[in-house]
Formats: structure tokens, C-alpha cells, sequence
């Protein structure tokens, strides 16, 4: 399923945040959004799951997730379609399991045995379940920041979302954790659009299929990687590989 946005544009008040961005976000792939701060970047991620308006920002132009408007979608609809994970990870003060069932009852009507089932399987994707020896009754307050950021991807599977955004999901974490962020991204991409929000170019490398490159609220270069890395479109492109 493609994310498409057309001449969107966001402002709050008068103030112009995002131009004219038209671009089309693949399925089955990680695209990591990069440029420098204050051009855009978060708000682009809070433009595709509509959190900008709940701010008073105004979106205009066209947003679809596949043939759905998502500009006009109720939001309980859009919350499942789209997830969005942040960059301080965020753990409801209950156990491991409350945490992703709340989600699961939230969305769907499932049976005990059912509801069990998936959140072994979301906990054994992001490779929290061995690490808390499968006991789910562990409050989530305890696990370190990297096993609270995986725990939040988790929750974020359990709505059964079709893109995921995560907004710098790794600038709070450690080397390791942030390499076990970046394989349980690798591993999952198949079933799910990523869009990440990165300042680690060498991260973007790592991880990305795309990147974009956003300028004063504009994407200036939406591009596969290699050609990014080998021959960037633009000037500030190419002053942001040599700064690597
Ligand atoms: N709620 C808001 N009201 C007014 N202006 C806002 C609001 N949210 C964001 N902005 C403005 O939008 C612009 C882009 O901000 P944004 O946070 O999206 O940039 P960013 O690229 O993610 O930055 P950083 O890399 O520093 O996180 C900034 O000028 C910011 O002040």
C-alpha cells in the first residue's frame, strides 16, 4: 500500500511549515527523512498521522493510503493505519503484556487464546520476549530505554498498522540498542512501510532504501540510497555526505 501526498502544505497560523510536498512513500521499504533541524522533518511524520492539527495546524493538498483520504479518514481509522513511535520511548506504568493488550482490545475482538498468540508474536518480532524469559507480568518500568523503544514498536505492530513512522526512535539509545532497533526494523520491513526520522546519516545508511531530504519545509531529494550516497541532486545533499 503507497502513501502518496500531493501538493501538501502545513501551516500554523500564518506561519508556513511545510511546502508543496508531493512524494510517494513505498510499501516493503525503510525511508529515512533527514535534513537539518527545524526544516520540517517531525512535522512531515505528524502531517501523515494528522497529530498536526490537534496543534492547530492546518494541512491542505492531497494525502492517500492507497485510494483512502486520509485527510478525511476518522481517526480511529488512521491511528490504525498509520503508527507513529517516538523518540523517547513511551511505557504505560503497567505489566509487558497490558501494555500491547490495551492496543489489541482497542482495535480488535479477539479471544484470550488469540490476544495471547499475537502478543508473543509482536514481543518474539522485536525481541523482547526471550529477553524478559517470557514473563509478560514484568512492569514495563523496569526494562532499560532500548527494551522500552522496542516494547513501543511492539505496541505500535499490535493495531496491525500499513506504515510505521518513527520519529528519531534511536537518539535516546545506546550503540547496541540502537543496532537492535535498526535489525528488528530490517526484519519487519517486509510487512510494513517504515518512514524514519534520522540525524544519524551514517544510520540512514545503515538502514534506508530511500532517502528523503527536506529543506525549509520542502523535500529537495527523494531518492534510493545508493544514488543518494553516490551522487547526491543537490548542494546541501552533497555538504551532507561530506560531513559523514
Ligand atoms: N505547533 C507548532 N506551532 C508553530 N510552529 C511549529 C509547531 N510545530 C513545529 N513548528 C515549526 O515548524 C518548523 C519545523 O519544525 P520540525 O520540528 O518539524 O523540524 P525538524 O526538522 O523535525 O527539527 P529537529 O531536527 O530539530 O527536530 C519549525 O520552524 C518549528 O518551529
Amino acid at each position: 500500500m503507497k502513501l502518496t501526498l500531493e501538493n501538501i502544505t502545513v501551516a500554523f497560523g500564518k506561519k508556513m511549515v511545510l511546502h508543496e510536498i508531493s512524494t510517494v512513500f513505498s510499501p516493503q521499504k525503510i525511508t529515512a527523512v533527514i535534513g537539518q533541524s527545524g526544516c520540517g522533518k517531525t512535522t512531515l511524520l505528524r502531517t501523515i498521522n494528522r497529530t498536526v492539527e490537534e496543534e492547530g495546524g492546518r494541512i491542505s493538498g492531497k494525502l492517500e493510503l492507497a485510494a483512502a483520504d486520509v485527510l478525511r479518514m476518522p481517526t480511529e481509522t488512521l491511528r490504525k493505519q498509520i503508527g507513529m513511535v517516538f523518540q523517547q520511548p513511551i511505557a504505560f506504568p503497567f505489566s509487558i503484556e497490558k501494555n500491547l493488550s490495551y492496543v489489541l482490545n482497542y482495535h480488535f475482538k479477539l479471544s484470550k487464546a488469540e490476544r495471547k498468540a499475537r502478543i508473543t508474536q509482536y514481543l518474539t518480532a522485536t525481541n523482547l520476549f526471550n529477553e524478559v524469559n517470557s514473563d509478560l507480568t514484568v512492569s514495563a518500568n523496569q526494562l532499560s530505554g532500548g527494551q522500552k523503544q522496542r516494547l513501543a514498536i511492539a505496541r505500535a505492530l499490535c493495531a496491525e498498522p500499513d506504515f510505521l513512522l518513527l520519529d528519531e526512535p534511536c537518539s535516546a539509545l545506546d550503540m547496541e540498542n540502537t543496532l537492535a532497533i535498526e535489525q528488528l526494523l530490517l526484519q519487519i520491513k517486509q510487512a510494513y512501510g517504515i518512514v524514519i526520522v534520522t540525524h544519524n546519516l551514517a544510520q540512514a545508511k545503515r538502514i534506508a532504501d530511500d532517502i528523503v531530504l527536506m529543506d525549509s519545509g520542502r523535500i529537495i531529494e527523494h531518492t534510493g540510497k545508493k544514488q543518494f550516497f553516490s551522487r547526491p541532486a543537490t548542494e546541501l545533499g552533497r555538504k551532507f555526505i561530506q560531513y559523514m
